[in-house]
């Protein structure tokens, strides 16, 4: 360009007075926002509520919708594709459409997490398989996937009925000493945290905790509550801010939760000052115990075991080893409890369900008594139908994880079971989607979809995956009984069959042990602000809560 073209463009901006300069400026956005929007795909069709706020858009509203209430709310109003408002007036799709989710999980080089969300887990888990993408995940993965099997998961089961068990102990202690042996009320959610800690503590790592013993263990206490109190009620200014980092360079966004004075971040990194003192600790042990061989191995002994024999590129470095232990803390021990909690809470709310459970678990135990032995086997385990379902329809129910948020870096369409009609009355069998767009495949919406689960989708109902017509659909999508729960393929819950052995152990014994109820006047509601949190109606103010009346059922 020449020299004096560039010298006479500065003198006119320099020349111009402040009311030419406005209107240059209005001029150039009014240009930019006519071009962005006719040359883009638009995704103002697409049914969905009104935008309450430019700046924050429904972010503020969905944080206080109630779980399951939002998800029906938007099924039976809108359709299983809606689009909501993000800041600044920007389209979020929310979808629990079987195909179009389907293609997004299954396209994992085209939809990625956002920069903010990566780096939320930098913080919080380190730069391991949740926080990896592309060949480094793949790297990353290959690597962990052996340690996932399902007789791997299913040698772990003692270890879980030890935890199990424990729990048992300290409940009847707690019973005794409180309740004069008869019903007591506990909060069940604190000591599902305990306990699952306890148990991918044993079970992951063959490390104690010693959470249900109250140890005084830092890293046990800093993990205490680290997903609530880290995201569970952020402000709508922390909101705004979380979402606007989507425009900044992730060298700033990194910057920015490395050095951030906010309590919720001093809480994380100091969790990582004790967790990577233990992981390395871990790691060395691990190392050592190698030559000794061992019938039953943790997860980590066999993900140390398994890398020793990888080539030197496959191979993860000790830093990516430890990243791995700290992914897999968090995200195997604050989902099992949820489940479990919730598990048992619908229990407590349907009497004549969890009777219809104790029973068969009971006759069970009976016949393993019979043959000599004090705790189920894995086949045993597998040979309890109703059981299994109760499982199942608490995975479908209250899956843990709501959504699983995805951007796309590239203009593409997504394919839809049902024709989606949109605002103007148009019919649409496939959706062109922006990129730049956010998505939320939600678990939530499709595991309550009544296309795929019929007209009592809402309904907690074991029974339905003992008919026929269960986990049959035309897009068969996740792991474990068609449910969206543990999400779905090339980055689908590596941890599904460890959770899945987990529950079983630990509702078998609980349910055999203790019958649960609600204790009067205390209602649940369960609120969503990125995570699940329960908390008792009128009680708000506490936080996290799910009080359930426990009694013993056998002698104590
Ligand atoms: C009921 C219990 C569980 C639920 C509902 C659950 C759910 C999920 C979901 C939805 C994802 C996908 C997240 C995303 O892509 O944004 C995921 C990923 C993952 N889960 Fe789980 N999970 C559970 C238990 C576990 C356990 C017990 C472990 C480990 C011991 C585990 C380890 C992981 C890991 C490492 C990933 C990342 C996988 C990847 O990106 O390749 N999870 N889980």
């Amino acid at each position: 360009m020449p020299h004096h073209f560039v010298e006479r463009t500065l003198q006119l901006f320099w020349d111009m007075d402040y009311k030419q300069l406005a209107a240059f400026g209005g001029a150039v956005a009014v240009t930019y926002t006519v071009y962005w929007r006719y040359t883009r795909i638009s995704l103002d069709d697409v049914p969905g509520p009104d935008n309450p706020s430019f700046l924050h858009g429904h972010q503020p509203f969905l944080q206080d919708a109630e779980a399951g209430e939002l998800e029906n709310h938007y099924l039976t109003t809108y359709g299983s594709i809606v689009r909501w408002k993000g800041p600044l007036g920007e389209d979020r799709l929310w979808i629990a459409d079987p195909k179009a989710i389907f293609r997004i999980l299954h396209s994992v080089d085209l939809w990625v997490k956002t920069a903010a969300h990566r780096e939320i887990h930098a913080v919080l888990l380190d730069r391991g398989l949740l926080w990896a993408e592309g060949d480094a995940h793949r790297r990353q993965r290959k690597a962990l996937t052996p340690a996932f099997g399902l007789s791997e998961s299913r040698a772990l089961m003692p270890r879980f009925f030890l935890v199990a068990n424990k729990l048992v102990d300290k409940w009847k202690d707690v019973v005794m000493s409180e309740g004069s042996g008869g019903p007591h009320t506990l909060d069940i959610q604190l000591w599902m945290g305990k306990a699952t800690l306890d148990a991918i503590g044993i079970g992951a790592f063959d490390y104690e905790f010693g959470a249900l013993d109250n140890l005084d263990n830092p890293l046990t206490k800093s993990y205490t509550d680290i997903v609530y109190s880290t995201f569970g009620a952020p402000t709508n200014g922390q909101l705004l801010f979380m979402n606007l980092c989507r425009y900044l360079p992730a060298g700033v966004v990194r910057y920015m939760f490395e050095t951030g004075s906010d309590p919720a971040l001093q809480k994380a990194r100091q969790n990582r000052v004790h967790a990577h003192r233990v992981a390395r600790e871990l790691i060395d042990q691990k190392r050592q115990e190698m030559v000794v061989e061992q019938t039953e191995k943790d997860i980590l002994s066999l993900l140390v075991k398994a890398n020793d024999t990888q080539d030197e590129e496959s191979k993860l470095r000790d830093d990516e080893i430890i990243a791995q232990v700290r992914t897999l803390m968090l995200a195997g021990h604050e989902t099992v409890a949820k489940t479990l909690m919730f598990g048992l809470w619908e229990l407590a709310k349907q009497p004549e369900i969890q009777r219809r459970l104790r029973e068969e678990i009971t006759e069970a135990y009976e016949a393993a008594r019979t043959r000599g032995g004090d705790d189920l086997t894995p086949g045993d385990i597998d040979n309890l139908p109703f059981t299994n379902a109760v499982i199942k329809e608490t995975l479908r129910r209250h899956a843990a994880a709501i959504e699983i948020q995805r951007v796309t870096w590239e203009d593409n369409v997504l394919p839809l079971t049902r024709p989606m009609v949109g605002r103007s009355g148009k019919t649409y069998h496939s959706l062109p989607v922006p990129k730049g767009t956010i998505v939320y495949a939600s678990c939530w919406g499709y595991n309550l979809n009544p296309d795929v689960w019929g007209p009592d989708a809402m309904a907690f109902r074991p029974e339905r995956w003992l008919e026929s017509s269960s986990e049959k659909t035309e897009t068969p999508l996740g792991m474990y009984g068609n449910l969206l729960t543990f999400s779905a393929g090339g980055r689908s819950c590596i941890g599904w069959r460890f959770a899945v052995a987990e529950i079983q152990a630990f509702l078998v014994t609980l349910i055999r042990e203790f019958s649960f109820s609600i204790p009067e006047g205390r209602n649940i509601r369960i609120a969503r602000p990125g995570i699940l949190v329960p908390m008792v109606i009128g009680e708000e103010g506490k936080g996290l809560q799910l009080p359930l009346t426990i009694t013993p059922v056998r002698d104590l």
